[in-house]
């Protein structure tokens, strides 16, 4: 929404909207057969090794679609979505219990550093329920509003949500917020209240408070201390009973939703797949939807949460795919990959991002203008919601200007530019986007449009040439208890 510039208005932003031996027994492919001593000491390793160093392929094929959850662990920053993911990994013997588990999917330095979510992380759990292999893929995301983007794309690879709520904050903006997505997305939510242990937590509160605002009955909450590890049993127990299996097809041509990738120097892209329909297998010939170009897969694989490669994933299973993508105009977020000679309906994608805020970056040495290009290119295929768009400035010599949606978004990009790719930058002071309304009928034709968007103050048209500026504003929804209503609206009015 756009208003003239100078109505005081409000101008604010919305809330936009590794495995034990054990947890693996009975999954690996079958070997050949080695002798009895070698087969007890190679089982004696099993137990040893954790996933991360595990070289055996897991037989994917034996996780029927009836025995997999995909699920995403979504809240408002800090109520304890990786802390719950550590708990769960714990339990079902991914990672060893140690106390030095402590948010293990944050596995960026940033995010470490930080002690925020800032990438959406993936792992996959298997699980013995009463005598059945379950496939848990979960999903950890950010909760900060600045990177809610990586909690939509998230949602798409899902068929259910852990909605964590704190029990002494209550609902959050990000709480509301990320239900709706779920909710809008007809998705299951477990609604579980973390942090019991708190001396001011009140789970009874924060019950009632979910059953108002999002119409859960408040016996549906399950009340938990991800950090003491309190009743984390009985959120794998709704998983496994509230949320439905994904709806695929296993004999359909492959249909894969790619929902995240990364760059590795030497093997070039890997994707992260949610594979709607079919199989994929290693030397299998693909086709993106998006470029049209012809693949061979070199690697597949779950995320265990480390890469473990597999020799196939099946339809309902979420894990990744490295199949020589070298180019990184190559990895498009929201393709969808199918085989060759079998092409598929694509899957409608994702809406892109909008930024909200611009600012300039520049190399500071002038020099260096390629290598930063490329760590650029790198850095926007792990994070899409950055757009980038060339530009020069008289004094900075050639940059971009890039868009994030939020300045925490842009100083982490910022941060991982460095930490990451080692590259030093100068960014301007960031800016909004302006809308102008053109005065006259030859401009119009001249700008091919009537209203133009301006990204970067040095485009900024003439006030001769303009009948009227625009400034970003928003509707927002204020939630609060009704006792603070009365200050709530005086705010509002002044
Ligand atoms: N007392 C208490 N603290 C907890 C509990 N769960 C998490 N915490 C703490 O809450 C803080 C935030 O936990 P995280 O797991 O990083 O929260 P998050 O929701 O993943 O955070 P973002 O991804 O950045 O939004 C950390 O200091 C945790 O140790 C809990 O059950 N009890």
């Amino acid at each position: 929404m756009w208003t003239p510039v100078g109505r005081g208005r409000w101008h604010g932003r919305a809330p936009t909207v590794w495995a034990t031996a054990a947890a693996h027994r009975g999954l690996l492919e079958p070997r050949r057969t080695p002798s009895r001593g070698a087969a007890a000491k190679s089982r004696t390793l099993d137990r040893l090794y954790s996933s991360a160093d595990r070289k055996e392929k897991i037989d994917m094929s034996r996780f029927s679609v009836e025995n997999i959850r995909n699920f995403s662990i979504i809240a408002h920053v800090d109520h304890g979505k990786s802390t719950l993911a550590d708990r769960l990994l714990e339990l079902t013997g991914t990672i060893d219990k140690t106390k030095n588990n402590k948010q293990v999917l944050d596995k960026l330095q940033v995010e470490r550093e930080r002690g925020i979510t800032v990438k959406a992380q993936t792992a996959s759990l298997f699980y013995n329920c009463e005598g059945k292999q379950y496939l848990l893929n979960l999903i950890d995301t950010p909760g900060h509003v600045d990177f809610s983007y990586e909690v939509s794309r998230s949602l798409s690879a899902c068929q259910g949500v852990l909605l964590v709520v704190d029990a002494n904050e209550g609902i959050q903006a990000q709480t509301v917020a990320n239900f709706f997505l779920a909710f809008e997305a007809q998705l299951s939510v477990i609604p579980v209240i973390n942090k019991i242990d708190l001396k001011n937590a009140d789970p009874a509160r924060v019950e009632k408070q979910i059953e108002k605002v999002f119409d859960i009955p408040s016996d549906e909450c399950i009340k938990i201390s991800a950090k003491l590890g309190t009743n984390i049993e009985r959120v794998l127990q709704a998983v496994i009973e509230r949320i439905p299996p994904p709806k695929v097809h296993r004999k359909n041509p492959l249909k894969a939703l790619v929902f995240d990738s990364t760059f590795d120097q030497y093997r070039g892209v890997i994707a992260n797949v949610a594979l709607f329909d079919g199989v994929v297998s290693k030397g299998d010939k693909i086709i993106s939807a998006h470029t049209k170009k012809t693949y061979e897969v070199n690697e597949v694989g779950v995320l265990n949460p480390n890469e473990q490669p597999t020799h196939k994933l099946y339809a309902g299973q979420v894990g990744y795919l490295i199949a020589g993508m070298k180019d990184v105009t190559e990895a498009q977020i929201g393709d969808t990959l199918y085989l060759h000679k079998q092409p598929v309906e694509p899957l409608p994608g994702f809406k892109s991002a909008k930024p909200m805020v611009f600012a300039g970056m520049y190399p500071i040495d002038q020099s260096e203008y390629n290598n930063l290009k490329s760590a650029v290119e790198k850095l926007t295929i792990n994070d899409s919601s950055v757009t980038v768009h060339r530009d020069s400035s008289l004094a900075l010599g050639a940059g971009w200007r890039l868009g994030f949606l939020g300045l925490l978004h842009m100083e982490v990009f910022n941060q991982r530019l460095e930490q990451e790719y080692n590259a030093s930058v100068i960014l301007t002071t960031p800016t909004v986007p302006y809308k102008a309304v053109l005065s006259s009928a030859k401009l119009i034709k001249e700008y091919r449009e009537k209203e133009i968007t301006i990204i970067n103050p040095a485009q900024f048209p003439d006030k001769s040439k303009v009948t009227e500026y625009l400034e970003p504003v928003i509707l927002g929804t204020i939630i609060t208890p009704d006792e603070y209503t009365g200050k709530v609206m005086m705010l509002c009015q002044v």
